[in-house]
């Protein structure tokens, strides 16, 4: 059965980039995946300043309104970087936090969708066609970690 999620206090809310579990990574930390992918919006591009502003930002939705302003200058390359990004974010998400890495796993082979009504490219759209970009995430993240295990389990 497909499972879909896409607010964080919504059934498997934890699959949210917008969930409070924050990661370390490039020497920061961030409270929240959103934060981080957020900011990687404008890596070395004229509008970097922004940065810090959602670094520091109070809530996810605060950090996900600053990158979306039209205005700013994105980097040259995020189309071609930001599904990467995004994995390596979601990747240290679930590798941090033990409980919601359980809740990820014991969804088996089940197919994720993340189920935004009004984003058609990580998530399934409005007419549930869209691309899921983040709910394929997951699931690349789910069979990586189960590999990761299967090793541990193998040489401890
Ligand atoms: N979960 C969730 C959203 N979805 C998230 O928004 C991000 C895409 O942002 P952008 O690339 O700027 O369009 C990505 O992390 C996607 O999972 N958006 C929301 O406004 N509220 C929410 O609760």
């Amino acid at each position: 059965m497909t499972i879909y999620f896409y607010k964080v206090w919504q059934p498997y809310g934890c699959f949210s980039n917008f969930s409070p579990h924050g990661i370390h990574i490039d020497g920061a930390y961030w409270p929240t995946v959103e934060h981080y992918y957020q900011a990687q919006k404008f890596v070395g591009s004229r509008d970097a300043a922004i940065i810090p502003l959602i670094h520091a930002a109070a809530t996810p939705e605060e950090a996900a309104t600053l990158g979306r302003s039209g205005t700013r200058q994105l980097r040259r390359d995020w189309d071609l970087v930001k599904t990467q990004i995004m994995r390596e974010a979601v990747l240290k998400k679930f590798l941090t936090h033990t409980d919601i890495r359980e809740v990820l796993l014991k969804t088996g082979d089940e197919i994720l969708v993340e189920n935004s009504p009004t984003d058609s490219f990580w998530g399934c759209g409005a007419n549930k066609s869209g691309q899921n970009h983040l709910g394929k995430t997951l699931m690349s993240v789910r069979e990586e970690i189960r590999n990761l295990l299967s090793l541990t389990v193998i040489y401890e």
